[in-house]
């Protein structure tokens, strides 16, 4: 058996596109969404990142704010930066790119922000919200993992969840999405203190494998028919490789390529969030 693909740079592309006639519609109504960035110092790889941001902006109508600081930057700076967006009407959400570099206190710079525009869904009072079940901006990657296996027809009400990884961005909140009423999943996350990975597993009807581990599940391991998201980002010689061992394409019935998969999902929804904080605003 070979493994269906969870194709997320399709799927975001497809999201991409019913983004545009949302931001179309808005447009009609006198509202540009505004999406700001916050990037500090000279990392290449976060460059890359927040220009692919601002370029999948553009594809769908929403307006870039880009703010950049030196690395030589004061934790009053990068605060300054903070409140000018809060203040600007114009931006209707922001992400301030992590990691900050070092020297900076990243804490206190996300608690300034007004959570009404916390693009990235992982400021504390979106995560409160989360889990209290108050409406709010999700949490990107969780949210794309969601997106991608629901249009690809794969079944998440009563699903045995295995997560690895207990990061924020991941492990700590998809959790707290796939057990809403809603999705209604049976989530068990695994971590580095997990006494039996393997015994977790192989029980399980869907894995997100975010442990940043390269090849850390196994085919053995794997669930013949099982859902697998690859989330893991390591480099070697350049190339990205996954938390996903390539075998498990023989066993699993579906699985998240690496690049392509989920990456592409956190891109899209991060739009997303802009888009829908857009329509809260407008009463739409
Ligand atoms: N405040 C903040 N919010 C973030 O969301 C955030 C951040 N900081 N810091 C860095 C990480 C990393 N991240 C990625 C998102 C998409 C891809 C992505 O689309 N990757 C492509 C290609 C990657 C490649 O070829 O290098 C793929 O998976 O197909 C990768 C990485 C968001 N991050």
């Amino acid at each position: 058996m070979t493994a269906q693909i969870l194709d997320g740079k399709a799927t975001a592309a497809a999201i991409k596109s019913e983004l545009a006639a949302r931001v179309a519609a808005l447009k009609a109504k006198g509202v540009t969404p505004g999406l700001g960035t916050v990037l500090v110092g000279d990392d290449p790889g976060s460059r890359w990142y927040v220009n692919g941001k601002h370029r999948d902006c553009a594809e769908v109508g929403i307006a870039s704010i880009q703010r950049e600081l030196p690395a030589t930057a004061t934790q009053e700076d990068v605060e300054n930066v903070v409140r000018e967006l809060n203040a600007d009407p114009a931006c209707t959400g922001y992400i301030v790119q992590l990691p900050l570099p070092k020297g900076l206190d990243q804490n206190p710079v996300l608690e300034l922000m007004d959570p009404d525009k916390d693009a990235d869904g992982l400021h504390p009072t979106s995560l409160g919200r989360l889990a209290l079940g108050i409406e709010g901006p999700l949490p990107c990657t969780p949210l794309g993992i969601v997106e991608l296996l629901r249009r690809h027809g794969v079944e998440i009400n009563g699903a045995e969840v295995v997560v690895i990884g207990r990061g924020v961005t991941v492990g700590r909140s998809i959790g707290l999405l796939l057990t809403r009423r809603s999705e209604n999943a049976t989530v068990t996350l695994c971590h580095t203190g997990t006494r039996d990975l393997g015994y977790h597993l192989r029980k399980a009807d869907i894995v997100v494998a975010a442990a940043g581990v390269p090849h850390l599940v196994k085919p053995e391991d794997v669930k013949p028919g099982a859902a697998v998201l690859d989330v893991g980002v390591s480099r070697s010689e350049g190339k990205i490789v996954g938390d996903v061992h390539p075998g498990v394409a023989e066993v699993a019935g579906w699985i998240s390529p690496n690049p392509g998969g989920v990456g592409p999902m956190t891109r899209a929804m991060l739009l997303n969030n802009i888009v829908e904080a857009a329509e809260r605003r407008a009463g739409v």
